[in-house]
Formats: structure tokens, sequence, C-alpha cells
């Protein structure tokens, strides 16, 4: 499947992507295609979803002080919704412009050559689409990502240096923004102010550039399936295209896309620290059957070694509801459940 993007669309002029670029989704995937029973009306409509007014903080006064209404506001929709927007978050709008710009250049290759090794020089596997595990067509995503660590940014191939020195202008303002949250939102559980920075070293986290394709089959197969994160928390930046929707309270709503702000979600380990004060939200994106969408997710994340245990057991508060775990166990739990059965169990796993 080929398409061509015009600029009216895609809001970038003289640009032309190879015709080649897209995943092989339909070949892949004939017979989970074949199989799904396409147009059934009993399906969830995925677009017949509700908007949904998602908290907007202004963090203008944060970075200056650390201005007590700002800080009630983010405890308040982290407990009330576990996802938030930031404005003013530090990352110009010329860096998210850019940054936009050169990931649609990147996945806009040939997809051979986005599948070759060493591909922009980064490590095995960044480059990502679709779920081989997949045993049916809803735990396929109809996208693809490319899944960075920190670390292979600075390896990034020097050709790319505009997409590279974009990524850094992101990664820097959102590895201090991450910390700053996850440091409020530890006070409110009374963990000591220098658990992050302890457990947290700089090259830990992960950045995953994600391109949805216009999906044929928007009903049957997901941009992204249901899902949490398992960072502490991550930072998204989306397009103005939407997609986005999260659970709550039983029920799945659309974020409405702001470009200007950055999205905010609590991940499983803050969830698993908190002892289940914090949420680790579902979420998924829904794609569009016409455009491209694009996104940045930014997880903040410990190093391997880190233990996770939750902070009221240690003061002997309430019960632990998860086992100590270290993250390292934690991955290979994800990434086994995943190949066993193509989806991700979660805490669920870690439950004592
Ligand atoms: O593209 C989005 O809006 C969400 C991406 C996401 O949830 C993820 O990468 O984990
Ligand atoms: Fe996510």
């Amino acid at each position: 499947m080929t398409q061509v993007y015009n600029s009216s669309k895609t809001g970038i002029h003289n640009y032309q992507p190879s015709m080649d670029h897209e995943p092989p989704f339909r070949e892949t995937y004939k017979t989970l295609l074949h199989n799904s029973s396409l147009g059934e009306s009993k399906e969830e409509n995925h677009f017949m979803v509700e908007e949904c007014d998602l908290p907007l903080i202004d963090l203008s006064q944060l970075n200056v002080e650390r201005d007590k209404y700002c800080i009630k506001q983010i405890a308040q929709a982290t407990r009330e919704w576990g996802f938030f927007q930031v404005v003013n978050h530090g990352v110009s709008q010329e860096v998210l412009k850019i940054l936009k710009n050169e990931q649609m250049k990147v996945f806009h290759l040939p997809f051979q050559k986005k599948t070759e090794d060493n591909f922009l020089n980064l490590s095995a596997n960044s480059y990502r689409w679709g779920n081989s595990n997949a045993t049916s067509l809803s735990q396929v995503p109809w996208s693809e990502a490319l899944h960075l660590s920190l670390a292979d940014i600075s390896r990034m191939d020097e050709c790319k240096s505009t997409l590279r020195s974009t990524i850094e202008a992101f990664v820097t303002v959102s590895a201090s923004l991450a910390q700053s949250l996850a440091e409020i939102l530890s006070q409110i559980l009374g963990i000591k102010s220098t658990y992050f920075q302890e457990n947290c070293p700089p090259n830990t986290s992960y950045l995953r550039l994600n391109r949805y394709p216009p999906c044929p089959f928007p009903y049957k197969a997901f941009g992204l399936m249901p899902h949490t994160d398992s960072s502490f928390l991550t930072i998204l930046y989306q397009d103005h295209v939407g997609g986005l929707q999260l659970m709550k309270d039983g029920k799945w709503f659309r974020v409405k896309p702001n470009p200007q702000a950055l999205v905010i979600n609590i991940g499983d380990l803050f969830q698993a620290l908190s002892n289940d004060v914090f949420k680790s939200i579902k979420h998924r994106v829904v794609s569009s059957e016409e455009v491209e969408r694009f996104s940045v997710a930014y997880f903040y994340c410990p190093s391997n070694n880190a233990v996770i245990q939750s902070c009221c057991s240690t003061k002997r508060l309430l019960p632990a509801v998860y086992r100590h775990f270290s993250f390292r166990e934690y991955q290979q739990q994800v990434r086994k459940d995943v190949e066993a059965t193509g989806d991700k169990v979660g805490l669920s796993r870690f439950l004592l």
C-alpha cells in the first residue's frame, strides 16, 4: 500500500516522500484480516467516543519558583485522571515543528532501508512495526516506531544531524520536566526527594517516535492497542490529527489534540511505587482512514537494577499491593507475556 501526501495535509511543502515507505501491513496480516469479520455492526465503534476535557496546566510559574497553585493542580489531575496536559513546558514550538518534520522524513524513507541492520547507526530492533506475535487483528498496531534508548541518540547517524539535535533538544527539556513532576508527586507520597535522582540517572529513559499510517480498517485495527506504559511517567507530543483515547471510570474518551501542549500520563512504575494511589491509565490510538499521524513519547524510566517497592508498605501504613521487583524483571515479564500471548499483562503479574 502506498500513499502520497499532499502539502495541505502535512503542512510541508516541496517534500516528496518515497512511494515505498509503508510497512507491508496488508500482505503480512492477510490471514488475520481475512479471519476478522469486517464491518460487523456489533463491534464497539472507536470513533463514537466522547471528547474529554483533560486538565490543562500552565507550568510557567513552576520553573521560576515552586508555585503552590501549580503543584496543587498537578496533584489533583494525577489523582483524578492520571493524565493531563501542560503548556509553557519549555519545548519551543519551533523545536516541535522541526521534530515532526524530521520524523516525517525518516519514516518516509523506503521500508527496506528502515529495516536494514544498522539503520541510522541505531541498536538492532530500534525500528518496529506491527506485532509478529499477534494472533488476531486486534493485537496488530497499525503503526511504525523508532524506539530509542537515550544512549542510542548520541550514536545516531551524523547525516541525520538535524533529527538528532532536535531530538536532543526535546529530550533535554523532557528529562528535567519528568524529574520535576516525579519529585512533586513523590512529595505527596512521602517518598524522599532524592529517590528519582538516585534511581533514574541520565540515559535510562526511552524515546519513541511513532507514525500511524492511514489505516484502511480503523474499526478493526488500532493505531496502538489499549495499553499502559511501563514507565514512571510519560511525556507525549502529538500532532494536530488526533486519535489518542484514554479510559476513565470504565469509559473511553478522546483527547482533543493541542499541539501547543505536552500530554503527561502516569505509568505502571508510579502505580506500583505509590501502592495504587496513582493509577497507570489505559490508553490507545485510533487511526484515521485518510491521514497519517505522528507522536513522540518520552518514557521516564529507572536503571534496570532499580528496585520498585511500594512507598506505603515501607512506611507500614497499608499492606503492599505488589511485591518488590526490579525494572529489568518487569521488562522481561512484559516481553515474555507479549511473546506468549500477543498482549502485555503488566502490573497484575506482581500482585501479592
Ligand atoms: O501516539 C500517541 O498518542 C500515544 C503513544 C503511546 O501511547 C505510546 O507510545 O506508548
Ligand atoms: Fe502509551
